[in-house]
């Protein structure tokens, strides 16, 4: 089986070169995150971008609707973005949020899981590491404002940043609810997971697939604080003043003193966590547990 698609391959093969501000803001100059003058977003058609240099960071939208669903071609997205501030020595920090009203994540997209051959499921599970490993072990800051409900695959991507601020909504529920869809998190999701909120926690959270909503996430550690709705995105960058005002070196060496060891056991078994993942998802029964679920999402509107 094909495995070995890398995540560079993926981008020229997926990806336009950068565009500036596609959809509703094309052309316009935007004030930039921090409120400066003249400063350009720019992005991809699902990820925008509102870099505010002279603060030295800048705002990552995810806009892939209804759901911002983590599709092969958003994965790619969102990793362009991330290394291309990454590679700007104006930025020190990322503030990841939503652009889709009500939604920070659906997750993974079920669309990339179901009814794909073996090498799709490869290839797509090679960028969702991809998309944690570069996230989690980020030489930038990076603290999600979580706007919106943020299920399994997208509660992951916030358990990967440093800090997490969320709307108090009660709808806004997020937690890793696999086990709600008949399957399982990955021991690197397990991790992520034991590494924020402790192993009983997540024992519990993970068996019942719980998803979390604001007074409950803030109170198991799932969330570092919890604001209102409008205060989500001033929230994020108060706290960001006190994560830039630390010597960068010792911030960095710090943040991977802390997580390279949880990195290190996937990366030493990457190719075996896609064999593993492609032989789990093709099984019949799953592929009928995923099939049932999207059907339920969708009759819920009838
Ligand atoms: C031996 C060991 C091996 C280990 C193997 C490991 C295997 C691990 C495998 C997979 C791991 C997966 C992790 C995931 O992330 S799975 C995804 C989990 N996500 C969810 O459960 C969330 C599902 N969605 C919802 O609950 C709702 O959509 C919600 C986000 C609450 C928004 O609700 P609402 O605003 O009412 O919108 P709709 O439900 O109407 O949805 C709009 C359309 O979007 C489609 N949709 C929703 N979620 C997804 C998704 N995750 N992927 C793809 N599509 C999605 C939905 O069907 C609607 O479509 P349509 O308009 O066509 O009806």
């Amino acid at each position: 089986m094909a495995l070995a698609v890398g995540i560079r391959g993926l981008t020229r093969s997926l990806l336009r070169p950068w565009v500036r501000v596609p959809g509703p803001a094309r052309g316009r100059t935007e004030p930039a995150a921090g409120g400066g003058d003249g400063v350009r977003c720019f992005g991809s058609p699902r990820v925008l971008v509102e870099p505010d240099p002279a603060a030295g960071f800048a705002v990552m939208k995810m806009r892939n609707p209804p759901v911002n669903s983590l599709s092969l071609e958003f994965l790619t997205e969102l990793l362009i973005s991330l290394e291309k501030l990454e590679s700007d020595k104006a930025f020190h920090a990322i503030i990841l949020t939503s652009d889709c009203p009500g939604i920070f994540s659906a997750g993974l997209d079920l669309m990339e899981m179901c009814g794909r051959d073996p090498t799709h499921y490869a290839e797509y599970w090679k960028a969702v590491q991809e998309l944690w490993l570069r996230f989690y072990l980020s030489h930038l800051v990076v603290i999600s404002a979580i706007n919106g409900v943020n299920a399994a695959g997208g509660c992951l991507l916030a358990l990967s940043c440093d800090y997490r601020v969320l709307a108090d909504n009660p709808k806004y529920a997020m937690g890793l609810n696999e086990t709600l869809l008949g399957i399982i998190a990955p021991f690197w999701f397990k991790d992520t997971l034991v590494n924020t909120v402790g192993h009983r926690t997540a024992e519990r959270a993970l068996q019942l697939g719980l998803l979390f909503p604001p007074a409950e996430a803030l109170q198991v550690g799932m969330v570092d604080k919890v604001v209102p709705e409008d205060q989500v995105l001033s929230a994020a960058r108060s706290e960001l003043a006190q994560w830039l005002a630390i010597p960068g070196h010792a911030r960095q060496l710090t943040k991977s003193l802390m997580r390279k060891p949880t990195a290190d056991r996937l990366l030493k078994e990457r190719d075996a966590d896609i064999q593993n993942f492609v032989r789990f998802i093709s099984r019949d029964a799953i592929q009928k547990a995923l099939r049932v679920y999207l059907e339920k999402l969708k009759q819920k509107k009838t």
